[in-house]
């Protein structure tokens, strides 16, 4: 099939789907304007005639009637075409929105997201969301061809090779329009290509609020204009030629459609001139030339077609490329700590040379407290993406209990994590601890009010509601009535969201640093307070703070090569290895009042 038929069928497909009654209504209403444009036509030209051949007062009458009738039904028809077209793209924009955040989803896990080309698409398509207005436009534009076919169906009654004519120099004319339209979307909307994020990004710097510190210290303002100018002209280039390249035509395009109106308009006057056609006639044509021309390219409105056209084929390819997501398992009670089990586990970030993990092998059983500890880089973080699903081992096996959670939504549910780079969300202190409580959250009123209240107790995390005084409070000083936490503070929030999700089936608790931006005073006094929230669940903890680790049950000391200690803290001193020279250069600093942030094994 032909790309643009393709491209039609798929759209209107899609607009069956999101809303087939109101599909149909909108299209009565396309073919009753249609219909009215030919009655208006038709009984003018023959009230024209009537009056040409002095006929009776009563059939004067009956046409004058009709025309009138016919005209003023078409705007009231285009006029309700709009509404119907409105309505149709509120359940087109619903069902579009649906399928890019399912997109978003599928497949599981992050790595589309690092994949610079699907990532692209997919932030270009929900940023955009340039088919949020296509499809009542192009319903607007249908009601107008509607009319360019009524006045079509008149002149083929006069000369079906004149109309063909007419209607194949529209046609092309419109076309090699829609040619050019597409090709300045594709360059300046749709395509999101790599360079052109890049220079978004560093255009977004200057209102982004973390970096923006950083960015008027360093002073930094002229030098990010000046790369998103240089990023943004080289991802330009070749724009103006694609642009021409398809412009040329177009303007030929619009010589050879004047030249069959005008020959149609020479040829009608010269039958006039020689008897050949009567006033009726010559009205009839002088009308449907003046209708025909809505067969044409029709500005904004052509634009918005070959937009929403465009849109669906996109959607299209990214469903068919996205994989399948994991289906969404329902929400299980709490049902005690999870056992994890890594065998032989190896991993290499795309387009990376080396893996970051090498047959790894780890069993934890259900209950136990383990950290893992190891100089930056070694792949701790990658470890837990790894246990937690978001990536997938190239080779071996991760399970949670006996499920996989790169697969199985119900396993990934057994796990609460807080990352290092944990999300700060800019919303009131309630929504963020209950982000990671789905039955408290939907269940609102007092349960989710005794959820938050008991998350943020055993994150220690009370005075934080007493300092901003109420759950409410948006943590945005954007926002009116807004506050900012500082980074410890915001740590503690992400920790009560992890217990939060603890209570509701979590059966093993991840923390990456999650004391990193505590003071070290209080530190110690959270950590002990969490193993005994989580206490009778399994906890996984990296840290770079050795005081923090030797409460865990059980330490592995990661290297390059795989897990090169394994024991309690007592025995892995004992045993003067990695962890035992970290730990007393840690203790050693410590007990010489260095500062709290020096504290990480990996300082040397
Ligand atoms: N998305 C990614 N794509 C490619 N490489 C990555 C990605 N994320 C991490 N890496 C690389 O993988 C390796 C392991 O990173 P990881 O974050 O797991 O280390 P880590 O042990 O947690 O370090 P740290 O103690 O500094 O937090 C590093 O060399 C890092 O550069």
């Amino acid at each position: 099939m032909p790309e643009i038929l393709r491209r039609e069928a798929l759209y209107w497909k899609h607009a069956w789907r999101a809303a087939p009654g109101r599909l149909v209504v909108a299209w009565t209403l396309v073919l009753g304007i249609a219909a009215s444009t030919f009655a208006s036509i038709h009984a003018t030209a023959r009230l024209v005639g009537a009056l040409e051949r002095g006929a009776p007062a009563a059939e004067l009458h009956r046409w004058l009637l009709l025309a009138v009738l016919a005209f003023a039904l078409t705007p009231v028809l285009s006029a309700l075409l709009q509404w119907a077209g409105a309505s149709h793209q509120a359940a087109m924009t619903t069902d579009q929105l649906h399928r890019l955040g399912a997109l978003a989803d599928a497949p599981h896990g992050i790595a589309h997201l690092e994949d610079s080309e699907r990532a692209g698409a997919l932030t270009a398509d929900l940023r955009s969301q340039f088919g949020l207005t296509a499809t009542q436009m192009s319903w607007i534009s249908l009601g107008i061809r509607a009319q360019g076919i009524a006045a079509l169906a008149v002149l083929v009654q006069w000369s079906p090779w004149a109309a063909l004519a007419l209607l194949a120099g529209q046609l092309l004319l419109g076309q090699l329009f829609t040619r050019y339209v597409q090709i300045v979307q594709a360059d300046l909307i749709e395509a999101e290509s790599t360079e052109r994020r890049h220079a978004g990004y560093l255009h977004g710097l200057l209102l982004d609020r973390s970096a923006g510190k950083e960015v008027r210290l360093f002073g930094l303002t002229d030098h990010l204009l000046a790369g998103h100018a240089r990023i943004w002209r080289d991802a330009q280039q070749g724009v103006e030629s694609r642009r021409n390249a398809a412009m040329w035509p177009a303007l030929l395009g619009s010589l050879v459609t004047l030249a069959t109106i005008g020959g149609t308009v020479a040829w009608v006057a010269r039958q006039a001139w020689v008897g050949a056609a009567d006033a009726q006639t010559v009205m009839a044509i002088i009308m449907a030339l003046v209708g025909i021309v809505s067969l044409g390219p029709l500005g904004d409105l052509s634009a918005a077609s070959a937009r929403a056209r465009l849109y669906a084929g996109r959607l299209e390819e990214l469903e068919t490329t996205a994989g399948e997501a994991a289906p969404r398992a329902a929400r299980r009670p709490a049902a005690g700590a999870a056992a994890v089990h890594l065998d032989r586990v190896s991993f290499t970030y795309p387009g990376a040379s080396a893996p970051t993990l090498r047959e790894l092998s780890l069993e934890i059983p259900a209950g136990q407290s383990l950290a893992i500890v190891g100089v930056n880089g070694v792949g701790k973080s990658t470890l837990l993406k790894l246990l937690t699903g978001l990536h997938r081992p190239d080779a071996g096996t991760v399970r949670i209990d006996e499920t996989d959670p790169g697969t199985d939504d119900a396993a990934r549910q057994r796990v609460a994590v807080i990352f290092q780079d944990f999300a700060r969300y800019h919303l009131s202190l309630r929504e963020n601890v209950l982000l990671g409580a789905p039955t408290a959250r939907e269940a609102g009123g007092e349960q989710a009010d005794a959820a938050v209240g008991r998350a943020l107790e055993a994150a220690a995390s009370t005075a934080l509601l007493d300092r901003i005084g109420s759950p409410d409070t948006p943590l945005d000083p954007g926002y009116e009535g807004g506050t900012d936490l500082s980074g410890g503070q915001w740590q503690r929030v992400a920790l009560a969201r992890a217990l939060a999700a603890v209570e509701e089936g979590a059966g093993v608790l991840v923390l990456d640093e999650p004391t990193a931006a505590l003071d070290v005073r209080v530190e110690a006094e959270l950590f002990e307070q969490l193993l005994r929230a989580a206490g009778h669940l399994t906890t996984i903890l990296v840290s770079h703070r050795l005081s923090s680790v030797r409460r865990a049950e059980r330490i592995v000391v990661l290297g390059p090569e795989g897990i090169v200690e394994d024991g309690s803290h007592d025995e892995l001193l004992a045993a003067g290895g990695e962890y035992a020279r970290m730990f007393t250069l840690q203790a050693s600093r410590f007990a010489g009042g260095a500062p709290a942030s020096e504290e990480t094994p990996d300082a040397h």
